[in-house]
């Protein structure tokens, strides 16, 4: 297996969290927009603003059982004196009468049907008495009719053109109603986005494989597959992808003919074979060459490095402190990654000449390859064949918060959700325990909330650590301890990125 060298793995720049959700939601503006039949439009967004095609209702409707009539004919109708009408015709919804209602005449209606000519009323049966005359049937008004009274006149909720949902809005039953009603058999939606998921990682056995000495069973994968199907997307799990960077960039680029978003896990830190990274280092630099951008030889004395052009000297100066200093686990690397956070102005150059990208283009870049938090920190976006390409971690709790804090967010997008309104949704809770967070970086704490006495809580969860699973299917939030040097307190009020329900 080749080694993935190169001292460059290291050079990476931290950028907060917001402004790593900000790239990729700028990179990934329109969805793609299908036609569905109304009956699956529900829980869709609409991709277009719709009009009435009619005035509603398209007629003057009775909203009741009873007697069309002239509203000036029953002026001081009483039930000891009631005013007598000639019934002259009676209509069911559906039918039409070819009479008109004149002075002294009613006509017997049901709920539904159009008021005929002439009548401007309605009176309900329960205030009429049946008669009859010579053979003839008349009946009985007991109170007066205010004009328009029980008529839903032609055109009272809209008018043809009026808007009926504007372009983003999401398809309840009550929507589904009106456009059934304004004959929209198929209706414009954003397309469920088709989402590639690929892992990476030797260790990596099929669900229902055997366990073998050094292997573990691929979860990621169908963990975020059901992440992606919960944010309404379809999900594609492709497979493992090899640690061979050359198959990496086909199968990844491949994908990206195929699916709105890509999804990778594992593969993204500063290990030998961390073969996402070296593909985000070929995007960061713009080509394969990109991939050994900066090398030195084993000792680290007699250094050899190879700039690339679009290397900064400072940059590579930096970066060879870094892996002269090593980034192991502990105070070094959190003081390393706290100075890459706090110059989280300075991006990327490709990642900046990316700004403004949009899906359809042949944009192929970075977007960023380190964000300043925990767990989650080597968490990479980039366009592949102007496709988001979100390269998780492979720590399943790692990988749970980069979909939570990038994945949901794009697929939210991609179906028409605001930019806004894409970014996880939060809650306030209070602590239930202090929680010291050991690391500068902003953190997010799997917890679950409970309310007690009219107050929400939030009750971090053991099993916290970016290896471990056992919290997560407890998880209800992740609460959110913003950068700096301390945690948060028992009593303080946190904000918590509230999980789907
Ligand atoms: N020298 C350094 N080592 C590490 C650093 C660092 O900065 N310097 N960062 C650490 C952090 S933080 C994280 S998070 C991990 C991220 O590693 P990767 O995203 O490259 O993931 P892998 O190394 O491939 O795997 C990590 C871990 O997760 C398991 N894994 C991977 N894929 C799956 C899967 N599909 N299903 C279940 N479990 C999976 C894998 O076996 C590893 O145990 O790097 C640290 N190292
Ligand atoms: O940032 Mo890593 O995701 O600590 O575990």
């Amino acid at each position: 297996m080749e080694q993935l060298q190169g001292a460059s793995r290291f050079n990476r720049r931290a950028i907060k969290v917001e402004e790593a959700q900000r790239r990729i939601l700028h990179a990934c503006v329109h969805g793609r927009v299908e036609h569905v039949p109304i009956g699956q439009a529900i829980g869709r967004r609409l991709a277009a603003s719709l009009t009435a095609t009619n005035d509603w209702p398209p007629f003057a409707r009775s909203g009741l059982d009873g007697y069309a009539v002239l509203s000036a004919d029953t002026v001081g109708a009483s039930p000891s004196q009631p005013v007598q009408l000639a019934v002259i015709d009676q209509v069911a919804a559906g039918e039409l009468t070819k009479r008109s209602v004149h002075t002294g005449t009613a006509v017997r209606i049901m709920t539904g049907a159009a008021v005929p000519e002439g009548a401007d009323a309605v009176v309900m049966l329960e205030q009429t008495v049946a008669l009859e005359r010579d053979g003839q049937a008349w009946v009985g008004i007991k109170q007066s009719a205010g004009a328009g009274q029980n008529v839903a006149r032609a055109g009272q909720e809209f008018h043809e053109g009026d808007a009926i949902a504007v372009r983003g809005a999401l398809v309840r039953p009550g929507h589904i109603a009106l456009l059934a009603t304004f004959g929209y058999e198929k209706v414009p939606v954003y397309a469920r986005p088709k989402v590639g998921i690929l892992s990476t990682g030797s260790e990596l056995l099929p669900v229902g494989a055997d366990l073998a000495p050094g292997l573990i069973r691929d979860s990621n994968s169908v963990m975020i597959a059901a992440l992606v199907k919960e944010a309404g997307g379809e999900a594609y799990t492709i497979g493992r992808i090899t640690d061979d960077l050359a198959a990496v960039r086909e199968a990844l680029f491949q994908a990206a003919d195929e699916y709105d978003l890509l999804l990778t896990t594992g593969g993204v830190s500063v290990g030998d074979y961390d073969v996402m990274a070296a593909f985000m280092r070929e995007l960061e630099y713009g080509g394969e060459e990109g991939s050994a951008v900066l090398t030195r030889t084993s000792s680290s004395e007699d250094a050899t490095i190879l700039l690339h052009p679009r290397t900064e000297i400072g940059e590579a100066a930096d970066a060879i402190a870094r892996a002269n200093e090593g980034q192991g686990e502990g105070t070094a690397r959190e003081g390393q990654e706290a100075r890459d956070a706090s110059d989280c102005t300075k991006m990327p150059k490709s990642g900046a000449e990316t700004e403004g990208g949009r899906i359809g283009d042949s944009g192929t870049s970075l977007l960023f390859n380190k964000v300043a938090m925990r767990p989650g920190s080597p968490t990479s976006a980039g366009l592949v064949g102007g496709k988001p390409l979100i390269a998780l971690s492979g720590n399943p709790g790692a990988c749970y918060v980069g979909f939570e804090l990038f994945a949901r967010p794009v697929l939210k997008r991609l179906q028409g959700v605001s930019e806004a309104a894409a970014r996880p949704r939060t809650t306030t809770a209070t602590l239930t325990a202090d929680f010291d967070k050991g690391s500068p970086h902003e953190r997010f704490v799997r917890t679950r909330l409970f309310v007690k006495d009219g107050i929400q809580f939030a009750d971090p969860l053991a099993f916290n650590k970016s290896s471990m699973m056992a919290s997560l299917p407890d998880s209800d939030g992740f609460i959110c301890i913003p950068a700096g040097p301390s945690g948060a307190s028992a009593g303080s009020l946190v904000e918590v990125i509230v999980l789907q329900d």
